[in-house]
Order: structure tokens, then C-alpha cells, then sequence
């Protein structure tokens, strides 16, 4: 499931912070995201230099827009601004009851600008009890730590040491029955750890870690609460059956898979801090840059859209297309279409087409061998088995009636060159680009039959009287032209899901092909290559 994530909190227009660094984050770990603007700030790496609200009655509006056409799976809040906002906000998830809520108390920017208005302190403790998660940095948490403890809420100081800041995290947790991501950020020193705290469990879970040392860390604490939003959505974690003590009568999904808040703090974390990593990278600003959200994902998936099965057909077909012309060029195709090809070179490329086939069956074979699934398994086995009766049928057929001179040769230097490289790329183990490498045998011959039955080359070839009219209908025959449809799927398929370098060596290997069918095609009436030696590559495994 894609999880559907709202970002409720303000605007940063140089895209590091608030809605923009929610609605990348979401993206990042796998949720489609969405954002009512809250809030609109000028701000930039530097710092915040202005603040404008728009009327909460506005925001109320975007946040109904939303809920009344689309399913939220889950809903991060930042930057509420003042009081009637957080009413509003507070009002809409009473109504609402979104499965998970995770609350970033956005109070004061990286850059020690505040975000919210200090009268408004007391409106959190209205959202609290409505969060599943809060997302605290040091110093909100001890704001958080001060509201409703009476003796005129005064707040603790901001923790100096990480015991201090789990005590606090403990005593919100407690008093808001709400879950708490205490988050080290601004603790100094080279750890950067964050805790999650669930008084109602009586758990503490810990994340170490190590600083990253960088200046990009704007935006950091946004960021971490979307990703974490979106992961507890994915993983099952139900905001309103775990308040409830599983009321909802499975436990809000918690029971089977675990509890899924750590899991998804976890893999937030490790996210967050490949993310930091490249922030620098990204070269935005002078202050405190962006976290680079994406670095992973480019890195991994790419950046550029892959090509259809179909786009491939047509691209790598026409890469071929001078290679093709030159065969339909060659005397000997001519020759062999108005049947005025001599018998001996007919003769003498049917001797080398056995050598190829017996081998080309063997390669198939592997192809079998190394095919990544159960169909492409047996596709590949098929053909091997079509290529060795294929080459006995030449033996008894065409070679056997006319035992003669050329029908005992050896491979050639041709037939060496082919499949040395058919079986040197099998040797390589790459099923992907092993298939690709097979691809032209199949495909050139099959246009070839069909253009040659279809009289593309002249009437003669439909003659029944033509003297290789046996050897034509082989390659006219419509159960080939399915095997190679199915063979361009293969092929195809797998270039498609391949990466671009994967893509591009699958590209080579099949254009080194198809300049082998044509070598193989004009051989027979080139000048005469000598025959290699038996001890050649090919020969040896023919052998
Ligand atoms: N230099 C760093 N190296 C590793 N992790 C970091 C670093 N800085 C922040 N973090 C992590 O980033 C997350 C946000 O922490 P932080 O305490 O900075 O929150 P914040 O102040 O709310 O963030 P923001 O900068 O968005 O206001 C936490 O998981 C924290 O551990
Ligand atoms: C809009 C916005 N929200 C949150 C933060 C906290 O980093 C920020 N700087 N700007």
C-alpha cells in the first residue's frame, strides 16, 4: 500500500523545511504525499525573516477539501503558528481520528527564529493527547515538559545531558499519554542519539548514533517526522486502536507484526541520516543547506524514467537497421531469394549452419540454465531443443542427400567469430545480457522469412518450383515467428527493468550479434576464409 500521507505546518520557499521537506521525505520513503499550508515563512538557509497566517478558518477549509474526497493514512503536523490555528487543527483530527498522528511541536527554527507564537505553548496540550508520536527537539521538550505539571507550568531547563532529556520525555509521555521521540540533535558533543519513549508501555527504545558532521541540517527535524509518519502508516501502526488498548479488537494491527514504532523511527533514522550525508552535495545556500532527500533513491533507482519492453523493441530494431540493409544487400541473400544462387555456396553456408546450430542450441542451453524464472526457463530449453532438431534435420535433409565437399568442413572463421562470442557471453553468467546476445539469431532470420515468403525480394522466392523452396519455408514458419515474439519479450522485458548500464552492455552484446549474421550471411560468397585450425574455441566444444 502507498500510504497517504497530510502534512499540516508552514511554507520554507528555499524547499528545506515545513510542507517541502514533508512532502520529499514522504516521497522518499515510499508515501504519496499531501499538505495543508498552515503557515507561510520568508525564510532561506540563514534564517526566518518573516511569518504570515493565513485565516484558520482557510485552513480548516483545505484540511475538509481533503478529508471528504481522500483516504489519510496518516498525518504529520509542523509549524501551527499560533493558538487558533492549533484550535482549528485540534477540532478537524477530533472529527476526522486519522489512523496515525505524528506531532512535531515546531516552536523554534534550526536557526533560533521562533515558529510559534509563545501564548500558543499552552494550546499544545490540547493536539498532544490527539498525536500518537510527538517529535520534540531538546528545547521543546522542556516547554513540553513544563505544560500542565501545575505550579504555574514553569518549564524545566533544556536537558545538557541525555538522561535528563529522557526524564523529561518520560514525564510528557505520562502526562499526555502520548508517545515521544526525544531527539539529540543540539545535544553537543559527536553522538547524535534519539530515544522513543512510551510511558503507557514503560518503554524506552534508544537510537544511537554518531554525528554526521555537516552544515546541512536544516530541516532535519521536518523531515524525520514525515518519513516516520509515513513509515508507521505502511507498517500498520493504528493511532486509534493502541490509544484505546486495542478497542477496535486487534490491537491495531501491533499484536502479529510487533510493535511497529520502532521499526519505523528506525528505518526514519537511517533514512535521515544517508539523506544528511548528501546534503552538502546539493550546493543550496550559504547557512544551514538542505538534507539531500532524494540521495538514496538516485543512487539506487536512477534518475532518468526506464524505456517500455515496446521502446526497446523499436530502439534496439533500428540500431540495426544499417546492419539489416547491408543483408538484404548481399549477392547471396539476392542469389538465395530468385534462386540463382549456386549450389556450392548454399551448400557450404548450410555445413557452417550446422556448426552454428549445434552450438547455438548449447548456448541457448545456458541461457536456460542461468533464466531467472520458471517461463523463461523452459522458453530457452525450448529453443535449445528447436536448434539441435534444427541442425539433425539439416543432416538428414539438405547435408545428408548431397554428401559432398563442403558439407564435411569444418567451422570457419566466421562461424569461429560467432560463437566464440555467443559463447563467450555465456560464459560470463549474465542471463540478461546472454539472451540479448541470442536475440538476432532470431529475429533477422525470422523478418528475413517472412519478407522472402511475402515475394519482398521477388516472385521467384514463392515459387514452388524454387530450388531452396524446403529451405525458405523453414524460416517462413509461423511457430518461429512466435518463438522469436516471445523471444523479443524476453529480451525486451528484461532491458526495460535492467538499469542503464546493464541496458546499454545488453545493447552491445545483440548488436555484436547481428553483425555476425551478416558476416555469416556474406561468407559464403566472400573470398574464401580459411578454415581454422581444430583446435579453436568453437571447434573444440563442437568437437
Ligand atoms: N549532525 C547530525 N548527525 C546525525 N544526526 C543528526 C544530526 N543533526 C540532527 N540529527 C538527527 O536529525 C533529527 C532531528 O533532530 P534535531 O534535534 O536537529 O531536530 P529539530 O531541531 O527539530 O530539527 P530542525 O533542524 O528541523 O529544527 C534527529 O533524528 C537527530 O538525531
Ligand atoms: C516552515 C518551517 N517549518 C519548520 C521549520 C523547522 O525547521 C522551519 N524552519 N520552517
Amino acid at each position: 500500500m502507498t500510504a497517504r500521507v497530510l502534512s499540516i505546518a508552514g511554507s520554507d520557499p528555499s524547499g528545506g523545511a515545513g510542507i517541502q521537506a514533508d512532502l520529499k521525505s514522504i516521497a522518499a520513503v515510499g508515501g504519496y504525499g499531501m499538505a495543508a499550508i498552515a503557515a507561510l515563512t520568508a525564510q532561506n538557509t540563514h534564517g526566518v525573516r518573516s511569518v504570515h497566517v493565513p485565516p484558520a478558518a482557510f485552513l480548516a477549509e483545505q484540511l475538509d477539501a481533503v478529508a471528504d474526497d481522500i483516504e489519510i493514512d496518516a498525518v504529520k503536523l509542523g509549524m501551527l503558528a499560533n493558538a487558533e490555528v492549533i484550535g482549528v487543527v485540534a477540532e478537524w483530527l477530533a472529527r476526522v481520528r486519522p489512523p496515525v498522528v505524528v506531532l512535531d511541536p515546531v516552536m523554534v527554527a534550526t536557526s533560533g527564529d521562533r515558529l510559534l507564537a509563545p501564548e500558543a505553548e499552552q494550546a499544545m496540550r490540547q493536539l498532544l493527547p490527539l498525536a500518537d508520536l510527538v517529535t520534540p527537539n531538546l528545547a521543546e521538550l522542556a516547554v513540553l515538559a513544563g505544560l500542565g505539571g501545575g505550579s504555574g507550568d514553569a518549564a524545566p531547563p533544556v536537558a545538557s545531558t541525555w538522561a535528563e532529556a529522557i526524564a523529561q520525555a518520560e514525564t510528557v509521555s505520562a502526562r499526555f499519554g502520548v508517545r515521544v521521540l526525544a531527539k539529540g540533535g543540539h545535544l553537543g558533543g559527536d553522538t547524535a542519539p534519539d530515544a522513543l519513549v512510551d510511558a503507557a508501555s514503560a518503554t524506552t527504545v534508544e537510537f544511537p548514533g554518531e554525528r554526521i558532521e555537516t552544515t546541512a541540517t536544516h530541516g532535519t527535524g521536518c523531515s524525520l517526522s514525515s518519513a516516520i509518519a509515513t513509515l508507521a502508516a505502511e507498517g500498520g501502526a493504528d493511532g486509534r486502536a493502541a490509544a484505546a488498548g486495542g478497542a477496535d479488537g486487534d490491537g491495531g494491527n501491533t499484536g502479529e507484526r510487533g510493535d511497529p514504532w520502532p521499526t519505523a523511527v528506525a528505518e526514519a533514522r537511517r533514512w535521515l541520516r544517508e539523506s544528511l550525508r548528501h546534503g552538502e552535495a546539493l550546493g543550496v545556500g550559504g547557512g544551514h543547506g538542505p538534507i539531500s532527500h532524494f540521495a538514496g533513491l538516485w543512487a539506487r533507482g536512477g534518475t532518468r524514467t526506464a524505456p517500455t519492453p515496446a521502446e526497446v523493441e523499436a530502439e534496439w530494431w533500428a540500431s540495426i537497421r544499417g546492419i539489416r540493409d547491408d543483408i538484404d544487400a548481399l549477392p547471396f541473400i539476392r542469389g538465395l531469394a530468385d534462386g540463382t544462387l549456386a549450389r556450392e555456396p548454399f551448400l557450404g553456408y548450410l555445413a557452417q549452419d550446422a556448426h552454428y546450430l549445434r552450438d547455438y542450441a548449447r548456448v541457448l542451453a545456458e541461457a536456460s540454465r542461468l533464466a531467472p524464472d520458471a517461463a523463461g526457463q523452459a522458453f530457452w530449453a525450448n529453443s535449445a531443443h528447436g536448434s539441435i532438431i534444427g541442425e539433425l534435420e539439416l543432416h538428414t535433409g539438405w547435408l545428408g542427400r548431397e554428401a559432398g565437399t563442403e558439407t564435411s568442413a569444418p567451422p570457419d572463421a566466421t562461424t569461429t567469430a560467432y560463437l566464440d562470442h555467443l559463447l563467450a557471453t555465456a560464459q560470463r553468467g549474465d542471463h540478461a545480457v546472454l539472451v540479448a546476445a541470442l536475440l538476432p539469431c532470431f529475429w533477422i532470420y525470422t523478418d528475413l522469412g517472412e519478407r522472402l515468403a511475402a515475394g519482398g525480394f521477388g516472385e521467384a522466392a514463392l515459387d514452388p518450383a524454387h530450388p531452396y523452396a524446403s529451405w525458405l519455408a523453414t524460416y517462413a514458419d509461423p511457430g518461429f515467428a512466435v518463438a522469436t515474439r516471445e523471444a523479443i519479450g524476453f529480451v525486451t522485458r528484461a532491458a526495460a527493468g535492467a538499469t542503464p548500464e546493464h541496458r546499454e552492455r545488453m545493447h552491445r552484446a545483440f548488436v555484436a550479434s547481428a553483425r555476425h549474421e551478416l558476416a555469416f550471411f556474406a561468407a559464403p560468397l566472400a573470398a574464401r576464409a580459411e578454415p581454422v585450425d581444430g583446435e579453436s574455441h568453437a571447434a573444440a566444444v563442437t568437437a
